[in-house]
């Protein structure tokens, strides 16, 4: 690119507004055309594509009230919205995927017509701003598997987010880039009308496979955008390609040992994956292709939420210049952000670039298969053990069932832990019938040797309320043990009702931690039926789909 000559302003002075004077970064003839014919008007918006990183700081702090933090982080807002809306997300039936998808309150449907209102909607909102930000990258690290992503938003701050969870591409791959695989436009400031038929808040998240498109309206969080193209991957991963998208984080020992961990949000899938002695692929999306496992992400998502330089120090030191801080709150005599403040929610983030974090093994893949498969479960109920190991059928009851809690924050409205089944752990984002996800896994497992560990990060000695959640320290001494391969070589004695089994000793935990029973016996048994009949409850509809040993293999008394 040439130089360009820029004289130097002097104080107050406001730069030149020629939208032609401002590095289009490529972005000629037939990419500008793409625009055009997406219905922008480029005569008027000042469109700027993979813009510098310190240009997007510049541009949040002027125009969207951004500050910078001691550390150099990015701190910006997301407005009202500050956890993901699963009820205003959408899939747009039409014929090339509609039998592919698993209609139903998860993929709920909508017309192909309303989603032409939406995106012109959204359009229109863009046209509107005189700076409208372009990222181009990819998903997917696997340049067998990967896909190009456009994201087009009105939000610096967005850009920037984008920038650091998609995978960046080189110069030569952006000039190269041609026609994006799946482009999101983002008007997330603009809602959408509550009146246009199918509507039924000001907030729209919609996917349509057709036209390779996603419109966003009415919500800022910027973690729609990322689960946005984790859905795509969802469903393009195993349709197009026979692979299998997980909702899991991933990291590889010095052996060449890959373990997964599974969970739903709030389940410890950022925090467990980063790990001091093992190398990171990635902390929340994957494939597991015929050759091995890849992230589809170029960053990790992390949670602020009393954030602690000694026991997150991985990811506390990656917060600092690029990365970006969303509703944290902060010092203003020294800008020093405040992990322990929820005032603006319990979902309080930091997006950074994956190499951000000391270990990470980039690029993040490996062809190594999985040797430990982990499910991360939240439980609320306190009733099961820290850590146990399921057999081949307990695996994929364990998988379709997906039980956690759902922590407050992350999804709107939710106050206080909250038991759920989340199919897959990951329900939100699947797009085809769990039963398929299921059996791509348990095909895997079975072919691999992988062994399966149920993790219960969440309540132990009692429910939310009177026990209280698993210290972080024990459960990495569980992680370790597993990785070690001395959990696998322990006793295991098995647990009443749920059939679990619980390994006798794990190094560096308290021997007593492992086995769930309450003091008050009663009372345990009590809670453990009553989870075991929300469990028959949960399974009743994919017990159909199942062999007659994994409806067995769930909780029984
Ligand atoms: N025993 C535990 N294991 C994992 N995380 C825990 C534990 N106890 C408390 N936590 C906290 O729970 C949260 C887990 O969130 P995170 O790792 O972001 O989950 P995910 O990536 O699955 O959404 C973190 O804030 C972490 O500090
Ligand atoms: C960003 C999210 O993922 P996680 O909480 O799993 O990190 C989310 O669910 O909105
Ligand atoms: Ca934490
Ligand atoms: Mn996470």
């Amino acid at each position: 690119m040439p130089h360009r000559t820029v004289t130097p302003l002097r104080h107050g002075e406001e730069p030149t507004a020629d939208p032609s004077s401002e590095p289009t970064y490529g972005l000629l003839g037939k990419d500008l055309a793409m625009f055009s014919e997406a219905g922008f008007d480029m005569q008027k918006i000042h469109l700027k594509r993979n813009a510098p990183i310190a240009q997007l700081y510049e541009d949040a702090i002027k125009y969207e009230g951004a500050v910078i933090a001691d550390s150099g982080a990015l701190i910006n807002f997301s407005g009202k919205k500050t956890g993901r809306s699963p009820k205003d997300k959408r899939i747009v039936y039409e014929e090339t995927s509609k039998d592919d998808v698993w209609w139903g309150a998860v993929n709920i449907q909508m017309d192909e017509h309303t989603f032409e209102i939406n995106r012109e909607r959204a359009i229109d909102y863009l046209n509107t701003r005189d700076n409208v930000y372009v990222f181009d990258g990819f998903a997917g690290w696997d340049p067998k598997y990967r896909i190009k992503v456009r994201v087009v938003t009105s939000r610096a701050y967005h850009a920037l987010f984008m920038h650091n969870m998609l995978i960046r591409p080189t110069k030569k791959e952006l000039d190269e880039f041609g026609t994006p695989d799946f482009t999101i436009y983002n008007a997330g400031q603009f809602p959408a009308n509550r009146f246009t038929a199918g509507m039924t808040s000001q907030t729209s998240v919609e996917v349509n496979f057709k036209r390779h498109e996603m419109v966003i309206l009415g919500t800022e969080y910027a973690g729609e955008m990322k689960k946005g193209i984790f859905s795509v991957m969802h469903y393009l991963q195993p349709v197009k390609f026979g692979n299998l998208s997980l909702h899991s984080s991933a990291n590889e020992g010095p052996d060449g040992d890959v373990s997964l961990f599974f969970g739903l949000s709030g389940t410890g899938k950022t925090t467990l994956s980063a790990d001091p002695s093992r190398a990171l692929i990635g902390d929340d999306e994957h494939v597991w292709s015929d050759s091995g496992v890849f992230n589809i992400e170029g960053g990790c998502y992390a949670k602020c939420v009393g954030l602690d330089a000694e026991k997150e120090p991985d990811i506390y030191n990656a917060i600092r210049f690029g990365s970006i801080l969303e509703n944290v709150t902060y010092d203003y005599a020294t800008r020093e952000p405040n992990y322990e403040d929820t005032g603006i929610t319990e979902n309080t983030r930091c997006a950074y670039p994956i190499n951000f974090i000391n270990n990470a093994k980039i690029p993040c893949m490996t062809d190594h298969q999985p040797k430990n498969v982990i499910y991360l479960t939240c439980d609320a109920f306190g009733v099961l053990p820290p850590v146990s190991l399921l057999d081949e059928h307990q695996a994929q009851f364990w998988f379709l069932s997906g039980y956690t809690s759902k922590t407050p924050g992350t999804e709107d409205g939710i106050a206080e832990p909250t038991p759920t089944f989340s199919t897959c752990f990951g329900a939100p984002f699947i797009i085809l019938h769990p039963s398929r996800y299921a059996a791509m896994l348990a095909q895997r497992m079975t072919a691999q040797g992988t062994k399966c560990w149920l993790i219960n990060t969440g309540w132990i000695g009692g429910a939310f309320g009177k026990g209280k959640r698993c210290p972080l320290k024990y459960t990495r001494k569980i992680v370790d043990g597993i990785h070690s391969g001395q959990l696998a070589k322990a006793n295991f004695s098995k647990s009443p009702i749920f059939n679990l089994s619980i390994p006798d000793a794990v190094e560096g935990v308290p021997s007593e931690l492992l086995n769930p029973e309450w003091e008050d016996k009663e009372a345990f048994v009590a809670q453990n039926k009553k989870l075991a009949d929300m469990f028959s409850k949960a399974f009743e509809r994919y017990a159909s789909e199942c062999a007659p040993e994994v409806v067995a293999a769930g909780p029984k008394y």
